[in-house]
């Protein structure tokens, strides 16, 4: 549930004494090294291996930024749009790190059918579980856009736009969905290829406390497919 989710997390935080940074690095890692079992190098269709990777305002984009990081050490091209950047010294300095990995940052959403000839995929960091109501721009026209393309949708931890418990019939529709820490309920609505569970930091007995049921992660990955 939304308020389960936001409970686990606040409770990361204040009782487990994470800080947020590290949690985020975790959760990018965990999208890029999906993205890379999904979509591996090799498999892709256009060359160079172009991924663009929409980030919202939120701790969502945030992981959209450290995933593109990590492309670029996996050997994708990653591109970034990012249209609403909180003042935050986090995200500036998440901004600053791809910056400086060579990651260009696009001034505008490309429409569909560009998008359809120049990336491989698109992750999309836009919202998640504290996404509520109804979209509000840019967003709305960046969602119509990508309800458009043909190419690959990775979702970060829950497809954007989507009602975090409902699931949205009419809303993007990912071939990939990343959940962290654990599946929110609109996966259960999720019909694409790989649905993969990242984000390996839940402490034990947090995962008691909120019966989780975590499936156990294959020895040292930080990734877990479970369809
Ligand atoms: N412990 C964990 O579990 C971890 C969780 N992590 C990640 O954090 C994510 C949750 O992050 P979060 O809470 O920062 O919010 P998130 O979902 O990114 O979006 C909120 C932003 O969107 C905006 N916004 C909202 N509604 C809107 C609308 N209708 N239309 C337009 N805008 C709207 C709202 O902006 P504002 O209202 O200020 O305009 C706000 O800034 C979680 O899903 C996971 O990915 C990991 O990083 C680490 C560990
Ligand atoms: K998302």
């Amino acid at each position: 549930m939304q308020e389960e989710a936001q409970h686990i997390d606040e409770e990361l935080f204040d009782e487990y004494s994470f800080s947020v940074d590290q949690l985020m690095e975790l959760a990018g890692l965990s999208c890029a090294t999906a993205v890379s079992k999904g979509y591996p190098l090799l498999s892709l269709l256009k060359s160079p291996p172009r991924v663009l990777v929409i980030c919202g305002p939120g701790n969502n984009g945030g992981d959209g930024l450290v995933c593109a990081r990590h492309l670029k050490l996996f050997g994708y091209e990653p591109s970034v749009l990012y249209p609403k950047r909180p003042s935050k010294q986090l995200f500036q300095n998440l901004t600053t790190q791809c910056e400086k990995m060579d990651i260009s940052f696009l001034t505008e959403m490309p429409e569909a059918d560009v998008i359809d000839e120049v990336y491989n995929l698109v992750v999309d960091a836009i919202f998640g579980f504290s996404f509520k109501g109804a979209v509000r721009e840019p967003f709305g026209d960046i969602l119509s856009q990508l309800k458009k393309i043909t190419v690959p949708i990775a979702s970060v931890d829950i497809p954007s736009g989507w009602d975090v418990e409902n699931g949205c019939p009419d809303g993007i529709q990912p071939d990939m969905l990343i959940s962290l820490t654990a599946p929110k309920k609109a996966a259960n609505h999720f019909k694409g290829r790989y649905h993969f569970l990242g984000g390996r930091f839940v402490p034990p007995a947090l995962e008691q406390k909120y019966q989780l049921n975590l499936p156990q992660y294959p020895g040292t990955d930080c990734v877990q497919q479970l369809n």
